[in-house]
């Protein structure tokens, strides 16, 4: 019956659910987002039973909580927390005014399927990566899902279908268009700037730049973005073709709310990557499939990627993609981004 939602169409309804505030089911667990929980629903919560936090083992482990599953920490919630308690287990901007929350106990036994279930789709809708978990039956009108099949899916990669293409002259390489494409299950869509007439037959100029609002359209310096985007742009309109994938896989995947969350640790004292896992986050969230899977669909096999961090180039050569040559793109360094970069070096193998 093509009337009935599929699993990726449920999961992308329980991520708005979930940035809403309302509750999801997931194999008999009422799954609840802390960031969006209010104190009445964590009253109906704890009135079924003693719910556990979900985090992940990055977050648990600033927390000094055991870690016994795959990833992730399941706390149980004691009587007398309340939502400021759980806001500040999954919030780290208070950590170092209240370093202390403990003693905080992990749970070693049962099934912690509908735990990462839950925060796998937490952090899909990019809200931080925290979950409140109890055991119910599921109330009528809450969106369900089974969470083997979740995990399953969001593992997955999502179909890119072309919507929209137009001309689109910029003040960097005047004979460009932009094209739309927009994936099957709900998640963002993502742009490719053709620049020219690139051949298909032999090794494009391309680069595949990451969303990034606050270096690209606002200027900032803490990082290299706005700069990178712009001398891309630049090369491919001096060499008349080339391909630039604009991805929006803000903040690295994290999205934007948890990036400026990242940087006001940062104005605390943490580099880019630890305020990441202070969060809860990997280093790196972004799926970098999705840029094989687009250049694959323009018809691109052969690429002189632009960049500087060689897991990119892995990542395609791995999707299929062969890439030819790798082009550097270093831009000028200010005194906001200049540690950013020394760390990107140091810690995430940038060759700067
Ligand atoms: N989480 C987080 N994301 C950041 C930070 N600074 C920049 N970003 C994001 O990082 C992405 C750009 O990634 P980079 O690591 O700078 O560069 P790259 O794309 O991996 O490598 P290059 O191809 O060499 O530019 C964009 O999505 C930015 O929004 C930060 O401090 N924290
Ligand atoms: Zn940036």
């Amino acid at each position: 019956m093509s009337l009935v939602p599929t699993l990726a169409e449920t999961i992308s309804r329980a991520r708005a659910d979930l940035r809403m505030g309302l509750p999801v089911i997931l194999g008999g667990h009422l799954v609840a987002a802390v960031e969006t929980l209010s104190a009445e629903r964590l009253q109906d919560f704890k009135a079924l039973g003693t719910p556990v936090l979900a985090l992940t083992a990055r977050r648990a482990e600033t927390l000094k909580a055991r870690v016994y599953d795959d990833g992730l920490g399941r706390i149980e919630l004691p009587e007398d927390s309340d939502l400021k308690w759980l806001r500040a287990l999954a919030d780290p901007a208070g950590d170092l005014m209240t370093p202390m929350k403990g003693p905080l106990f992990t749970l070693r036994d049962g099934d912690a399927t509908p735990h990462m279930a839950a925060l796998a789709l937490v952090k899909s809708a990019q809200l931080l990566p925290a979950a409140l978990v109890v055991p119910a039956h599921a109330p009528a009108g809450l969106t369900v899902l089974a969470p083997g099949a979740v995990l399953a899916q969001l593992a997955g990669e999502a179909a890119m279908d072309p919507v929209a293409a137009a001309r689109l002259p910029l003040a960097l390489a005047e004979r460009s268009r932009l094209h739309i494409f927009r994936p099957d299950d709900g998640g963002a869509e993502h742009y490719a700037i053709e620049i020219g007439d690139p051949s298909r037959d032999s090794a494009v100029l391309t680069r595949l730049h990451s969303a990034c609002y606050t270096g690209d359209v606002l200027g900032s310096l803490k990082c290299d973005c706005g700069p990178q985007l712009h001398a891309a742009l630049q090369a491919m309109g001096e060499e008349g073709a080339g391909i630039l994938l604009y991805l929006n896989q803000e903040g690295r995947g994290i999205g934007l709310a948890n990036k400026m969350r990242a940087y006001d640790l940062q104005d605390q004292g943490f580099d880019t990557v630890e305020a990441n896992h202070r969060l809860g986050f990997e280093d790196d969230e972004r799926d970098f499939r999705i840029g094989a899977a687009l250049l694959a669909r323009l018809g691109f096999g052969k690429v002189r990627l632009m960049t500087n961090n060689p897991r990119k180039v892995d990542m395609l050569q791995g999707h299929g993609i062969d890439v030819r040559e790798r082009v550097p793109l270093v831009t000028a360094r200010n005194p906001f981004n200049s540690k950013y970069l020394d760390i990107k070096a140091r810690k995430s193998g940038h060759l700067l």
